[in-house]
């Protein structure tokens, strides 16, 4: 941390009731140079109770959200499945499910996005991750990776996510891990780690990312968020105990954002995957574009609907 930053901390730490445009201007700092910040206690628990309800009730197969994406673990893939969250590592677009779509427009998240982005506002990318408790292969780590590699968007700047832990998040069942101040370099190459025991399908990591970069262990409770830079190096590691560690996310971007064309760049090759899983689920062809994907998914959320 800056010494400005460090300052500030100190000056907060000692007063009673600091002034909430201190503790802004250092939450800001803070991010500015971590590429992330954490809030403690924002989603309420009921909240998230109904999440979890909505989630549960999805796994049983009682209702059928269009354009849902519902993931096993690769570990699992191939095994019969039963409608049962056991079965389910994480759940990814859930745009048309008005209860899990309702994390995507609380005042409390949104009131931080502008902050970071302005005030138009688009839900992206949603997810809820249930990482399984680790079936001995190691595939419940998420590799290394900045966000950025999936996005055909920019400004990297006008992007942020929110990630909600669901319960408590520790090292024991795979919280977060970031690597403090990696969003002021640029994005990498990423590709599948070469992992004996397997990896998930679309789980790219950073190509040869510096294993002495000083690493963050983010521990959370139930209703802490922690918002992120789409540059920022992150993954989780495994999760070594029984239970499915829950947590809820979604990806803004600006409503003046733009798209850009991958070809050429580091990132044609996981625009080769989605392209060839979206053809298959919206049972198009090759002239699906990987903006098409993402526009078509994107909602708004705040303001105006601007260039995306
Ligand atoms: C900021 C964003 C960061 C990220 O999003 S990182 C992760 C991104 N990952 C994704 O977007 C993947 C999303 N998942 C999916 O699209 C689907 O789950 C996926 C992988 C296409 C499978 O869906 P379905 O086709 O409905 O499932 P299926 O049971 O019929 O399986 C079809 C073939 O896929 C395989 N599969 C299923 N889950 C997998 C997994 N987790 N990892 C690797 N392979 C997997 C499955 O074994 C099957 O293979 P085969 O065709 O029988 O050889
Ligand atoms: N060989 C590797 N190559 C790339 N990334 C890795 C490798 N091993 C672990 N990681 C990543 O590092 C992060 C932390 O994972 P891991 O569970 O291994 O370590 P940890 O939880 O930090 O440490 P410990 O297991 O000692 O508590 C995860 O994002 C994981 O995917
Ligand atoms: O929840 C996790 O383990 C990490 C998820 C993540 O970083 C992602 O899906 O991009
Ligand atoms: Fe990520
Ligand atoms: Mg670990």
């Amino acid at each position: 941390m800056s010494r400005a930053a460090e300052r500030l901390r100190l000056l907060i730490t000692h007063l009673d009731r600091p002034p909430a445009a201190i503790v802004s201007f250092y939450s800001r700092l803070f991010y500015e140079e971590n590429g992330f910040l954490l809030i403690k206690n924002l989603v309420s628990e009921e909240d998230i109770d109904r999440f979890r309800r909505e989630f549960e009730r999805i796994c049983r197969q009682e209702i059928k959200v269009p354009g849902l994406v519902v993931m096993r673990d690769v570990a699992i893939a191939k095994s019969e499945f039963v409608p049962d969250q056991k079965a389910v590592s994480k759940l990814q677009d859930f745009q048309e499910d008005p209860e899990l779509f309702r994390y995507c427009s609380l005042p409390e998240i949104l009131k931080y996005v502008e902050c970071f982005i302005g005030p138009n506002i688009m839900a992206m990318h949603t997810m809820l991750i249930n990482k399984p408790p680790d079936a001995g292969k190691k595939t419940s780590r998420h590799p290394m990776h900045q966000d950025l590699h999936y996005f055909p968007f920019r400004p990297a700047d006008r992007i942020v996510c929110a990630w909600t832990a669901m319960e408590k998040v520790s090292r024991q069942n795979g919280c977060l891990v970031v690597l403090p101040g990696s969003h002021k370099g640029t994005l990498q190459e990423h590709d599948y780690p070469e992992w004996e025991g397997g990896v998930n399908k679309m789980y790219h990591g950073v190509r040869g990312y510096d294993p002495q970069h000083p690493r963050v262990h983010l521990e959370m409770e139930k209703g802490d968020t922690v918002f992120f830079h789409p540059l920022l190096i992150h993954g989780s590691g495994m999760n070594q105990t029984q239970g499915f560690r829950k947590a809820i996310s979604c990806h803004y971007a600006s409503g003046d954002c733009y798209y850009i064309d991958v070809k050429g760049t580091t990132q044609e090759n996981i625009e080769k995957e989605v392209k060839e899983i979206a053809a298959r689920k919206y049972a198009v062809g090759d002239e699906i574009t990987l903006k098409d994907t993402w526009a078509v998914r994107g909602r708004l959320v705040q303001g105006a609907r601007i260039s995306m």
